[in-house]
């Protein structure tokens, strides 16, 4: 910037002149940034509290990487009863810090924040908003997701799916095995991954192999072009486009759409073939194509573009979030080896010596203590921080009145901040699953649950957006956990990290594994 500066200057003149430009920008600047300030603490004083912002990108420049722990400072720093109001580019934006603000918000004011805002490329992704993470609150939204309560995730289909389950996490513990008798470190992240994927994939389209591997390839893909701000969350929608299409951008995301579709109409395609009317499908596109014939559904139009959006939807919310969660359960017990014993005594107390290599569901229902390592690690690390963003859809006027929060305001509920809020939990920063245990032994109607009702813990969100996977994740999840700590011992590489020096911070994204993969030695328990 500066050269081209100095070399477009070349006489006094020109200088002169260029200095009394650069004064009225400057000038102007100030200006512009005096009255969004002030016009922004003028149009309420009811509004919550806000840092001083920058004309055009507002409080953008005091976002990092890690958006949930530059937003945990500025509460902090700012939060006035958990909430922050910013201008994140073209968007005002709360943002929700505690619990007690949480519980607010979710327990008043719920239906106020029920939509999501609008994003051209999550929009062009999901067929039109078809899908139900980025539906907007109305019918669509309302009869899809009834859809995939009753009919994909409900708990009579979580059970049908346990044999998949099975199957999957004796081939996790059967890839370990091959790991430990070669003597080799295992990278984490990659084995956690095929997992969940393979069992996201049997359930949703009934194949895993080569489908899988295609399916983990579009999804590492298409989680890089919409990780972290986009030109829509920051410029209004022309700019934006035109933003995208300088940058590639617009391309790079035509092409990935066209090879999703590409994929999801051959599966369907096969699908349709196979499909046998009137025998209760299998997998999720079985039923949906089966809900297609009867009634349409209720009255609700499932074309191809719908059932692909909401099947679509599954897979990518299902691999990344219990893979994230898993992985951090690892890193979590390798720092703590007393909570890694005590976790591993209860397995064995109770799946006992049995010679399959597989834990039967039902037991997983007397691990107390691996549930609340769950719990713990969850409080942690909930995988998506900020949940997803919701946006309000009339005004609110939260904490009895003492806030005025217009309609179109986004909404981020801080679930990272919320698992720290000192208010909330004792000791917030220490890994201690204890804490679940200790409030049922003292009498508590009950230990904090994930189930939407306890806002201090909320990693699959709450109210009328809140995760509907949340009986599908918990098993597939408990599951591996206990198979992987029932075989092996673990341990660090020799050479590598203490588990006390390991990297407790995220990786950037809308979902955040931790940032330095974990690797670990796995040790072949003989079972007594
Ligand atoms: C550890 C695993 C998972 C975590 C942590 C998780 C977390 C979340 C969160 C935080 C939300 C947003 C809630 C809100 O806006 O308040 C969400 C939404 C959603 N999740 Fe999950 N999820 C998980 C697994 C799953 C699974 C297995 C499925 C389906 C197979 C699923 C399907 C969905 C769908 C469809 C939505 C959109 C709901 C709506 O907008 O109404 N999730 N999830």
């Amino acid at each position: 910037m500066s050269n081209l500066v100095l070399v477009s200057i070349s006489s006094r003149q020109s200088e002169e002149k260029m200095s009394a430009f650069v004064l009225a920008v400057a000038g102007a600047a100030l200006l512009l940034g005096f009255l969004y300030v002030f016009q922004s603490r003028r149009s309420s004083s009811k509004l919550p509290p806000s840092p001083p912002s920058l004309p055009l990108v507002g409080h953008l420049h005091l976002i990092g990487r890690l958006p949930h722990r530059s937003l945990h400072e500025l509460h902090l720093h700012y939060g006035g009863g958990g909430l922050l109001l910013l201008q994140l580019g073209r968007r005002r934006t709360l943002v929700v810090s505690t619990a007690a603000a949480a519980a607010d918000l979710f327990r008043n004011h719920d239906l106020a924040f029920s939509s999501r805002p609008h994003n051209a490329a999550a929009h062009k992704q999901t067929y039109g908003s078809r899908n139900i993470s980025f539906s907007p609150y109305g019918e669509h939204w309302r009869r899809a997701k009834k859809i995939a309560v009753v009919h994909l995730l409900s708990q009579r289909r979580v059970e049908a799916f346990a044999p998949v389950r099975q199957a999957e996490a004796a081939e996790l513990v059967a890839r370990t095995r091959r790991a430990a008798e070669a003597r080799e470190a295992v990278v984490l992240k990659e084995l956690l991954y095929s997992y969940t994927n393979a069992v996201v994939t049997r359930a949703v389209a009934g194949a895993a192999g080569m489908t899988a591997a295609r399916l983990r390839q579009l999804l590492a893909h298409t989680a890089t072009l919409v990780a972290g701000f986009q030109a829509d969350d920051v410029l209004p929608d022309a700019p934006a486009r035109l933003f995208r299409r300088v940058t590639g951008l617009e391309k790079k995301i035509d092409d990935m759409n066209g090879e999703w579709d590409r994929f999801l109409s051959e599966i369907m395609a096969e699908h349709k073939e196979k499909a046998r009317p009137g025998q209760g499908g299998g997998d999720f596109l079985d039923v949906l194509l089966q809900l297609r014939q009867e009634e349409g559904a209720q009255g609700f139009e499932l074309s191809d573009d719908g059932i692909k959006a909401i099947a679509k939807d599954m897979i990518a919310a299902a691999t990344d979030t219990t893979a994230v969660a898993l992985e951090w359960a690892m890193v979590e017990l390798i720092r703590n080896p007393r909570v890694m014993a005590k976790v591993q005594d209860e397995i064995a107390r109770v799946a006992g010596d049995a010679e399959q290599p597989a834990i039967a569901e039902a037991e997983l229902s007397k691990m107390g203590y691996l549930r609340a390592v769950v719990k713990e690690v969850f409080r942690l690390h909930p995988p998506l921080p900020l949940l997803l963003p919701r946006e309000s859809m009339s005004p609110a006027a939260v904490q009895g009145g003492r806030y005025e929060i217009p309609a179109k305001t986004a909404l981020l509920i801080n679930a990272w901040a919320i698992g720290r809020d000192p208010a909330a939990w004792d000791a917030p920063e220490e890994f201690r699953p204890e804490r679940f245990l200790c409030a049922a032994a003292a009498g508590q109607a009950q230990a904090v649950d994930l189930r939407g009702t306890d806002y201090q813990l909320l990693p699959f969100g709450a109210g009328r957006r809140m995760c509907p996977g949340i009986n599908s994740a918990l098993p597939v999840l408990e599951l591996a956990l206990a198979s992987l700590l029932r075989h092996f011992d673990w341990e660090l590489p020799g050479g590598g990290a203490r588990p006390a020096e390991l990297d407790m911070v995220e990786a950037p994204g809308l979902s955040t594994p931790p940032r330095a993969p974990l690797v670990l030695v796995p040790k072949w328990k003989a079972l007594a």
